[in-house]
């Protein structure tokens, strides 16, 4: 049977390719039209025509995107089922949805709520199918079916009910390649409930290390972009990790399943123009992440207004003025109430002053017996402005100010951070002492944008660009909906994505460049991943990109390695949901299977991690390894021993942070071109890392060095030995020449 119904999918598989080839050169073809069309010199024709070749050579790379396991499963429907789709019985899943030639589908996306029951039937609960059957391809080729039949009596004993057992085990020994893939084929049950679950609200997946929280979080990006796509192509989707190195290993997986339009940023990349990856001593970004910094900031701006103790005497082209601190005081007055930002505001507060400051001088050189009218006042306006004293008196009062200047400030005038913080002590304060000149870390990126929330624009004139480029998008879009008229291609084309190709004014780049450039930007959604991490400081900067709320937060609170981080969700969220319970203002999803780590190795975790006091989720491994855990004495038995068994796959060294450096070059000379230090190991066979720098990422085989020195170095040493040691999908090997931290071993 399996012979000729393999023979049947491949014939039926092969059509679909021919299909993806025909729209390929449909689109290739269209393209080529579209280039030679003569548009004549008119701007606005030719960026038209550019955007159009765009959206064409979009489409094509889709398409090639696609080319590799096109088509994964099929299931059959229950006759009653099958009514609506012309009496067929069968429905095949793939990576995108394709029609043929009499516009019948023959290929659905799997996020289209049809092929929901490809993931959710289960025996018990067959959804109005009869069976699943997984397509395992190689290139174009099916080389093996996988049938599942939802019939009680060939259900086996109870316990883990897995979807595609064969599929999903070949997936999960596959050797890794330091670059995360797509799941779409092997997705289950547990996990397609959550990529499914409404855009509204807040969704928090906590879940045991390797339980597919990351690939869940992704995949349901995908799924929102493809079902709320009006809603949040113009919004935009925001990805949020934990490093660099950790968007370097998930950045291949959205444009696999066709979305290119999400941005991806770490938590050292959330303030626009400035990339921070140093870390700040766990001490220091406690104090900078807690939420007491927003108030901070908040007088530290207020401090910068400032009416003078006495009158001051200015020189304005050989006249003197007496500056009264009343008319300061005034000024000021007027600009708070105009309830804008800082900078923006001392806009109102300097035209106000010089007004004031010019009837002064005109009722001066009248007393004085001069003739002035109102057609002087403009020339008196313009002396003053120019005047130097005045812009000193008017600066003293209201300096404009960046939000960079404002934090390097804080940080490096003790005396000003002193009067701002009368209850710190003086050890608090001196955490935060630092150059003027010291880079900016990751805990300083939310302060930052904590400040330009209260400053406003800093150039004004660059604030009414933006606004003239706001007006110039309106245009566009207009301009592109009478195009696509004209052009006879309605419902292809869509007037956002044209006219993200006119590339005029401000405005240029697609939805997700110009969101990634603007502070300002607020998002339709947000996902954010090892949201355990996240200080109250980091979550405030999130929700003003999100202000309507809509979240999914994927994380492991046992896996907290920051010293700010909470010990439970609700605490750890609270900045985003206030005080309100689980079911009020957000909903709880956990992950339960562990996908990774043998289970060997994710019980010495476990047993590890529960000795230590953490909070661990349990969860039950799908697999076994073949090795035993290694235990050795020396560093360079460990690796070589390692790669003796395969020199294919990865390898992580994983080491204290302090001891990083030195156990790259132990081992540099013996594996030179095989091996790197940080973020550059990802991309060769052996990585040297910190347990932060492992975070969420994954290899075939882990050597941890001085697992106690790794708990004993941070106040969450054990947090950090249990990220380390969950990291391997076949392999691990401990480097040690003492004892093993409590737990590791069975009692
Ligand atoms: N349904 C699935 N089919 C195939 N592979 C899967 C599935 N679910 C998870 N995996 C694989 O399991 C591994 C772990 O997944 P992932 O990195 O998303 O876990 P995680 O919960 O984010 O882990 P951690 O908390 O340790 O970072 C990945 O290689 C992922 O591709």
């Amino acid at each position: 049977m399996t012979k000729s119904e393999l023979e049947r999918e491949r014939e039926y598989v092969s059509g679909l390719y021919a299909r993806l080839d025909e729209l390929q050169d449909l689109a290739t073809m269209q393209l080529g039209q579209v280039r030679r069309q003569d548009v004549g010199g008119n701007h606005q024709s030719r960026s038209e025509r550019d955007a159009f070749a765009r959206i064409y050579e979009d489409r094509i790379v889709q398409l090639r995107e696609v080319n590799e396991r096109l088509a994964f499963g099929r299931i059959e429907l229950e006759a009653t089922a099958s009514d609506d789709v012309d009496g067929d019985v069968h429905r095949y899943i793939g990576r995108i949805g394709l029609r043929d030639a009499d516009l019948k589908p023959v290929l659905l996306d799997w996020r289209v709520p049809q092929a929901s029951a490809f993931y959710q039937a289960t025996a018990a609960n067959p959804l109005g199918t009869r069976a699943r059957r997984h397509l395992i391809s190689a290139g174009r080729n099916i080389t093996r079916i996988e049938d599942e039949v939802f019939d009680a009596e060939l259900l086996g004993e109870a316990g883990l009910e897995l979807q595609g057992e064969g599929a999903l085990l070949a997936a999960l020994t596959a050797e890794r390649t330091g670059r995360m893939s797509d799941i779409v084929a092997t997705i289950q049950a547990e996990q397609d409930r959550i990529i499914r679950s409404d855009l509204k609200g807040i969704l928090v997946v906590q879940g045991g290390p390797g339980t597919g929280k990351t690939a869940v979080a992704l995949h349901r990006a995908a799924y929102l972009l493809y079902s709320h796509r009006e809603r949040l192509r113009n919004s935009g989707v925001l990805i949020v990790g934990p490093s660099r190195s950790f968007l370097q290993y998930i950045e291949a997986v959205l444009p696999s399943l066709g979305e290119t339009g999400v941005v991806l940023a770490s938590v050292g990349q959330l303030f626009p123009g400035i990339d921070a990856a140093t870390e700040d001593a766990p001490a220091v970004a406690v104090v900078k992440g807690s939420a007491a910094m927003a108030e901070l900031i908040a007088r530290a701006v207020k401090s910068r207004q400032r009416v003078p103790a006495a009158a001051q005497e200015l020189e304005v082209n050989g006249d003197r003025l007496t500056l009264d601190p009343q008319l300061i005081s005034n000024a000021m007055h007027r600009a708070l109430q105009s309830r804008k930002p800082y900078n923006e505001a001392r806009v109102v507060f300097v035209k106000n002053a010089l007004a004031q400051l010019t009837r002064q001088w005109a009722d001066q050189l009248r007393s004085q017996g001069n003739s002035v009218d109102e057609s002087d006042h403009s020339m008196l306006r313009e002396d003053l402005r120019s005047s130097m004293d005045v812009r000193v008196a008017l600066n003293t009062a209201w300096l404009p100010l960046t939000p960079e200047k404002l934090v390097q400030d804080l940080y490096a005038r003790p005396q000003w951070l002193a009067e701002l913080t009368p209850g710190w002590t003086d050890e608090k304060r001196a955490l935060l002492r630092r150059g003027r000149d010291a880079p900016f870390t990751v805990s300083d990126i939310p302060l930052l944008d904590e400040a330009a929330e209260l400053l406003g624009e800093y150039d004004v004139v660059n604030a009414a660009e933006k606004r003239e480029a706001k007006q110039q998008r309106r245009r566009d879009i207009e301009n592109a909906e009478r195009a696509i008229e004209n052009m006879d291609v309605a419902g292809q084309v869509n007037a956002e994505d044209l006219a993200d190709g006119f590339a005029e004014g401000m405005a240029k780049g697609t939805t997700a460049e110009r969101a990634a450039a603007d502070r300002r930007w607020t998002y339709g959604h947000i996902v954010v991943d090892e949201a355990q991490e996240l200080s109250p400081m980091q979550w405030r900067l999130l929700l003003r990109r999100c202000p309507l709320r809509s979240f999914t937060i994927v994380g492991d609170i046992a896996q907290a390695a920051s010293a700010s981080a909470s010990s439970d969700w609700q605490s750890a969220l609270r900045t985003l949901i206030g005080s309100s319970e689980q079911g009020e203002r957000w909903r709880l999803e956990e992950l339960t299977v562990n996908y990774r780590t043998p289970s060997q190795i994710s019980a010495a975790a476990e047993r590890m991690a529960i000795t230590h006091g953490l909070a661990v989720t349990p969860s039950t491994a799908v697999r076994e390894s073949k090795w035993p855990i290694r235990v050795t004495e020396s560093l360079l038995d460990a690796v070589r021993h390692d790669r003796a068994i395969s020199t294919e796959g990865t390898l992580a060294v994983i080491a204290p942070a302090g001891e990083v450096r030195n156990v790259f070059a132990q081992l540099r000379t013996e594996f030179a071109d095989h091996i790197g230090l940080g973020s550059h190991g990802l991309t060769r066979s052996i990585a040297v890392l910190s347990p932060q720098d492992a975070k969420g990422l994954e290899f075939d085989s882990v050597v941890i060095v001085d697992p106690r020195g790794v708990v004993s170095e941070s106040e969450r040493g054990a947090g950090a030995l249990y990220v380390a040691m969950t990291r391997p999908t076949q392999r691990l090997t401990l480097v040690t020449d003492g004892d093993l931290p409590k737990g590791v071993l069975e009692a």
